[in-house]
């Protein structure tokens, strides 16, 4: 009997002033859970945080996610552009200091097809052991766009960093694995 993969951890971290503090309801928090919802065949878990923007908020919250909570990827969305209190970039790499530089390339690319305000965002994606983080725009309009381009890498990414066995539905969303001699 082959007993199935456990269920991987997938935090969602919405870092929003506005939104953590009620000014206006979190969208881009939920489009992300309903992303996973639609793309992943493999059993997981969410586990979401809505955080105010800043360096010590957000670096806390990804360290308590990776470490105490175990997370295996952990999708950001907010606090990437040039205002001063847009420090997510900066708290990713202080909790994750590896980074992944073709995420943010990609994502900038995808989204520069969309909107001439896309180079304002300092996205990126690093990695703090076996956990996986990605950093997404706040505004809603960005989430499946740039999930879409580079979620075909992430299980791959996942199975590398020795973080859980996820995959998607191809019918849906196709990733990609090497083929292993
Ligand atoms: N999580 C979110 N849910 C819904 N709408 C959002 C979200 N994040 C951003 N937006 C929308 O995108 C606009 C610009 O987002 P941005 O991240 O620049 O917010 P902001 O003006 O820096 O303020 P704050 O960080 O307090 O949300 C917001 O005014 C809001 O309309
Ligand atoms: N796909 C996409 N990317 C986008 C945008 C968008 O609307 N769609 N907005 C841009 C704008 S206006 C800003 S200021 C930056 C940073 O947004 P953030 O601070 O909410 O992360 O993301 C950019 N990237």
């Amino acid at each position: 009997m082959t007993l199935p993969p456990p269920a991987a951890v997938i935090g969602v971290v919405t870092a929003s002033d506005r939104a953590s503090a009620g000014i206006y309801e979190d969208e881009s928090g939920p489009a992300i859970e309903a992303y996973f919802r639609k793309v992943l065949t493999t059993p997981f878990r969410i586990e979401r945080r809505v955080i105010p923007d800043g360096f010590e908020s957000v670096r806390d919250t990804l360290i308590e996610l990776a470490d105490a909570v175990g997370c295996d990827l952990i999708v950001t969305t907010g606090g990437t552009g040039p205002a001063p209190r847009d420090l997510t970039p900066e708290a990713t790499l202080a909790a994750a200091p590896r980074e992944l530089p073709g995420f943010g390339e990609l994502m900038r690319k995808v989204s520069l097809e969309q909107v001439p305000t896309a180079i304002l965002s300092r996205q990126l994606a690093a990695h703090r052991g076996k956990c996986l983080v990605v950093n997404l725009p706040g505004k809603p309009a960005a989430i499946e766009l740039c999930l879409n381009a580079v979620m075909p890498a992430i299980p791959y990414c996942l199975d590398l960093i020795g973080a859980a066995f996820i995959d998607t539905d191809p019918a849906v969303l196709k990733s990609f694995r090497p083929k292993l001699k």
